[in-house]
């Protein structure tokens, strides 16, 4: 095992979000549209890898979602960490949430157009979910290959990416960290928050006040009941990761 620190047999978990995408960059709600990342967000995740190599945390499998945005900061994360050879799995179980309707649309206008309180609702409460995208519109995945056979959803609200990501969390992620394997967990703002919220017990309504910034890994270490030795885990770079989850609080303003 490399890079954990503790006599566990359980592996270390790092979590990473994926640097900058174009539309982080506009101001648009993503969900499961496939947006590219920035030329921001592709030196977000070369200083994610640098964080990695110089904490020693060398990754020995990485899981991603089936969106671009994380494929590619694992990808770039890996190779400057001299890890781009580890084994992948990707599953859209590790998806960012799906935005229904608001997928696409502006988040300053939307907070404009239907005020703080129902765009609040929508971003960060735990279970009101956005009105479903309409099947066929210019952002909707349906039709998409990636998701034959999957009961697509056309909206989540977290507490519905709880409930799809806890499957693959127990079927796939756990037992790597029970073989002791250190596993980078490249995925989404909305996705990760859903494991933070189940990993460190955090409450419905606490959960609306946490942000997780691009590009910062996230380490956890877990006791042999996958409980966090340290709630919140470990930022690799803290101050960084302050400053950034307080922007990504602030959007739309
Ligand atoms: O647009 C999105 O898909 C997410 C993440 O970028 O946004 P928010 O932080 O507003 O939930």
């Amino acid at each position: 095992m490399s890079g954990s620190m503790h006599d566990s047999s359980v592996g270390t978990l790092i979590l990473l979000r994926h640097g900058e995408s174009l539309w982080n960059a506009e101001n648009l709600f993503t969900g499961w549209v496939d947006v590219a990342l920035s030329e921001k967000g592709k030196g977000e995740a070369e200083r994610g890898g640098q964080l990695l190599r110089e904490a020693d945390l060398l990754p020995d499998v990485v899981h991603t979602s089936v969106l671009r945005r994380a494929i590619a900061t694992a990808n770039i994360a890996l190779d400057v960490a001299d890890r781009h050879w580890i084994p992948v799995k990707r599953d859209w179980r590790l998806n960012e949430r799906h935005y229904g309707a608001l997928q696409g649309k502006n988040k300053k206008q939307t907070l404009e157009e239907f005020g703080e309180e129902q765009f609040m609702l929508w971003r960060r409460s735990y279970d009101t979910p956005p009105p479903p995208i309409e099947l066929g519109s210019e952002f909707s995945q349906d039709g998409d290959a990636r998701y034959a056979g999957i009961d697509a959803p056309r909206t989540e609200c977290l507490k519905d990416v709880v409930a799809r990501m806890l499957p693959y969390w127990e079927a796939e992620i756990v037992p790597d960290l029970r073989a002791g394997k250190t596993v980078l967990l490249a995925a989404h703002g909305n996705s990760l928050r859903a494991l933070v919220k189940y990993l460190d017990r955090v409450s419905d309504d606490a959960i609306a006040g946490l942000n997780i910034p691009t590009g910062i890994p996230l380490r956890y270490d877990l006791n042999d009941a996958l409980e966090p030795l340290k709630p919140g885990g470990t930022y690799l770079d803290p101050a960084a990761a302050e400053a950034a989850a307080a922007a990504v609080a602030n959007q739309g303003r």
